[in-house]
């Protein structure tokens, strides 16, 4: 039956720093790399065999597949890399650090623009250091200012119909390496959660989710590969 695998990428050094990142390309940090690897290793114990690969073009989306498929020796899988599985875009907050963001604009702010469901942080202004519209993996596409989480939905779901349904309609695992808001855009759709009760939604990096799901795709109920 298809099984779907989501992992949110490995801690991030931006993570480590406490700094918003959204479309910014950050790399993994050591302790991501060894999240990423013993996410892998589980997989493997678990028996997991992921068929085809999904993840961003960020890298460290990117590295976290890289690294979890080759602690299960399947490096040789073929992986789709796809802006639209990218984090949700943090505008004018990128950059800056999250504890100052909350000590400037108050601590409920700050929950709105990180966990709500249609409210998007502040626009990047054009200039900016963390400005993307030039980056060439981004040619010929319209890089958001800011996003929020409904927006990272609309990019999100048609992607997962159009690119990732197709394999599990085949009855394929589907290992998906991507973010923390990406992924709760995807996690809202397979669970059925609401849009005030996925403010509460929380995804923890380099633990990997899965789904069974049925021969018409209904998903069963998501759990933590850790703790099956
Ligand atoms: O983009 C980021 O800053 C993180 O990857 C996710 O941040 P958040 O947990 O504050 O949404």
């Amino acid at each position: 039956m298809p099984q779907l695998i989501l992992i949110r990428h490995g801690q991030s050094q931006w993570n480590l720093e406490n700094r918003f990142t959204g479309w910014w390309d950050v790399d993994v940090t050591e302790k991501g790399a060894a999240e990423a690897w013993a996410a892998g290793e589980l997989m493997k114990a678990k028996g997991i065999a992921p068929d085809v690969g999904f993840t961003s073009v960020q890298t460290r989306a990117i590295k976290t597949m890289n690294l979890a498929l080759e602690a299960m020796g399947r490096l040789w899988l073929p992986v789709t890399k796809d802006w639209h599985l990218n984090e949700r875009h943090y505008g004018g907050l990128t950059g800056l650090d999250k504890a100052e963001t909350a000590a400037k604009h108050g601590d409920d702010q700050v929950k709105i623009w990180r966990r709500s469901f249609d409210v998007p942080p502040p626009p990047l202004d054009p200039g900016s250091p963390w400005d993307l519209s030039h980056d060439p993996r981004y040619a010929g596409i319209a890089v958001p200012a800011t996003e929020s989480l409904k927006d990272t939905i609309a990019r999100v779901l048609p992607y997962y119909e159009s690119a990732i349904v197709p394999e599990l309609k085949a009855g394929k695992t589907v290992l998906v390496s991507a973010h923390g808001n990406s992924l709760r855009a995807l996690v809202k759709h397979l669970s059925g959660i609401s849009d005030a009760d996925i403010t509460g939604l929380e995804i923890p990096t380099g633990q990997p989710i899965v789904y069974d799901l049925a021969a018409d795709l209904t998903p069963g109920e998501r759990y933590y590969l850790s703790e099956r």
